[in-house]
């Protein structure tokens, strides 16, 4: 029997809540329970850090896919759980200034919102607090983005680089874990886009500013037809805001959980036009490492628009764990799709997008995802899923083709070196038999099987092919509600407004410094 290690302790929710907790740490993992209850259980496998505060020696988080705080009687008691920590070889202790509550142990509702149409307003920016004071230390100098050797060098800026006040709020279209997304019009010329707006403070304090750089190159460098396109970033004293692409069709996974799930041609459709996407990405040894059916949107004719590179990596040669070449070792991407080497924690490289390939022509098939499914069309809990996952048997409910369900299992082999490279992955015969020609998909000539239901007018306003003209004109022709159609309700019927800025969010002057870089138009941002 493996050692056990029992502490009663207090449990602090991000509301600053105080809950009573026993943890009970082990060779096989940790364990959070209240009284006779549960709470959480993590497999050592993944536990990344325990972090301390140099501030409060009574406090202390847990790191694993999300984070956990806790507070204790005494700093002796959490010196005893560090060397329990470290004795069972769990991973990092690392020692941050102060600790911030992020925990995850309950889940946030959110509250309902009155219907309200959309109305557009101005990009109000007038609340910005002043720059914080300069703290001593300087917690970003070691977070540099290094272009890697085969990344192409960023186009320069067009000349005209945009403010807050080039764009006015027409609807909110969605929320992210930094920010909040909206549907926005370019008042010079009336075209609409998306505009994403993230709070430097956020970036900073949840340590993304690294990945957000690398999302930020990747989409000022690489341009691929499936690909959603930056045109403008910017900002102010506290916000970064970057103007894309408006993917009107919303995201494939509303659409999909209208219908419970593809048929096989329409799935086949989608997935061939993100392998493209991410051949064309690993050619630039970029591994995207967030596949999931949220993150893939679609235009106004139906096309895949991949979306959202915050966890991309640059600079990942090696196809597998087995190649040589560098790979990495950060645990991230959305459960359902984890591969099973990122789950283990080893070092993964281009097959974790060959994997969740897979997973994806799964939930397309199938509705679920395929560690999800066979639970009673019930949740699965985590560490469960992650024991399915390096298990890595997947079961396929007599629907899925035996063509579909090769290509699946192939993709979703547990040893990474066993996959086919995403390349090699487009000779599959379920290609073919669902009538994916390669040469014309890479130019955008195969009409998607479903077409979308937009306005004539609105495609026009998102391709900025509308007359200039009064604004009033403009909201008569292209109307916000069309625009909005395929967006969930709980985004759209919000007001567009920008959260208000806190004295919180305000950064140091020497913190500022490292967003310099997000103030670029792209060459083509003015193209008719
Ligand atoms: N270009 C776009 N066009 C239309 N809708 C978009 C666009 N970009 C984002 N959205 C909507 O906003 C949502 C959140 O955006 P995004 O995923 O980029 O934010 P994020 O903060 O990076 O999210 P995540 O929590 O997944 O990291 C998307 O799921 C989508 O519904």
């Amino acid at each position: 029997m493996d050692e056990t290690y029992k502490f009663q302790l207090t449990k602090v929710n991000k509301y600053g809540k105080k809950q009573t907790r026993t943890l009970i740490m082990s060779k096989q993992g940790i364990v959070n329970s209240a009284g006779m209850s549960t709470k959480w259980e993590k497999p050592r496998e993944l536990v990344h850090a325990l972090h301390l505060s140099k501030a409060d020696p009574k406090s202390f988080m847990i790191s694993t896919f999300d984070n956990y705080n806790f507070e204790t009687d005494s700093a002796e008691q959490v010196q005893q759980i560090t060397e329990t920590f470290k004795l069972l070889k769990m991973g990092e202790v690392i020692y941050d200034d102060e600790l911030k509550i992020n925990d995850d142990e309950d889940n946030v509702v959110q509250p309902q919102l009155p219907p309200q149409k959309p109305n557009p307003t101005k990009l109000d920016v007038n609340d910005e607090p002043e720059y914080a004071p300069a703290t001593q230390s300087n917690p970003l100098a070691s977070f540099r983005f290094e272009r890697p050797p085969k990344f192409p060098q960023p186009p320069p800026s067009h000349d005209k680089l945009m403010k807050p006040q080039n764009f006015e709020l027409v609807a909110s279209i969605g929320r992210g874990s930094f920010g909040q997304v909206f549907l926005v019009r370019r008042v010079d010329d009336n075209r609409f886009f998306a505009m994403k707006v993230l709070k430097k403070r956020a970036v900073i304090d949840r340590k993304q500013l690294v990945h957000l750089r690398a999302e930020h190159t990747i989409l000022q460098s690489m341009k691929h037809p499936y690909m959603v396109k930056l045109y403008h970033s910017f900002q102010t004293r506290t916000r970064l805001f970057f103007i894309m692409d408006f993917a009107i069709g919303g995201e494939m996974f509303h659409h999909l959980k209208k219908v419970g799930h593809f048929p096989e041609n329409l799935a086949v459709f989608y997935l061939a036009e993100v392998v493209l996407a991410f051949e064309y990405l690993h050619e630039f040894d970029v591994v995207f490492r967030d596949t999931k059916p949220e993150n893939l949107l679609l235009d106004a004719y139906g096309h895949v628009m991949l979306t959202d590179f915050g966890l991309a990596k640059c600079g990942v040669s090696a196809d597998s764990t087995q190649s040589s070449g560098l790979s990495t070792t950060t645990f991230c991407g959305t459960p359902d799709y984890l591969s099973a080497e990122v789950v283990a924690g080893v070092p993964h490289g281009k097959s974790v997008d060959v994997w969740s390939i897979g997973a994806l022509l799964f939930e397309m098939l199938v509705g679920q995802a395929p560690f999800s499914y066979g639970n009673g069309g019930g949740q699965v809990n985590r560490a469960e899923l992650y024991r399915r996952i390096l298990r890595g048997v997947v079961t396929f409910p007599p629907t899925v083709s035996d063509e579909a369900r090769d290509l699946i299992q192939k993709c979703m082999a547990r040893r990474p070196k066993d996959r086919p490279l995403m390349k090699d992955l487009k000779n599959h015969p379920l290609f073919k038999t669902n009538k994916i020609v390669w040469e014309k998909m890479v130019k955008r000539e195969l009409a998607p099987p479903h077409k979308m239901k937009v306005d004539e007018a609105c495609i026009k306003a998102i391709e900025g092919k509308l007359v200039n003209g009064p604004v009033d004109n403009i909201y008569k022709y292209v109307l916000p509600d069309n625009l909005v159609a395929h967006f969930d309700p709980r985004f759209t019927q919000e007001p567009p407004t920008l959260a208000a800025s806190t004295p919180q969010d305000g950064v140091t002057a020497d913190e500022d410094r490292h967003f310099r870089e997000f103030n670029w138009t792209a060459p083509y941002a003015f193209d008719k």
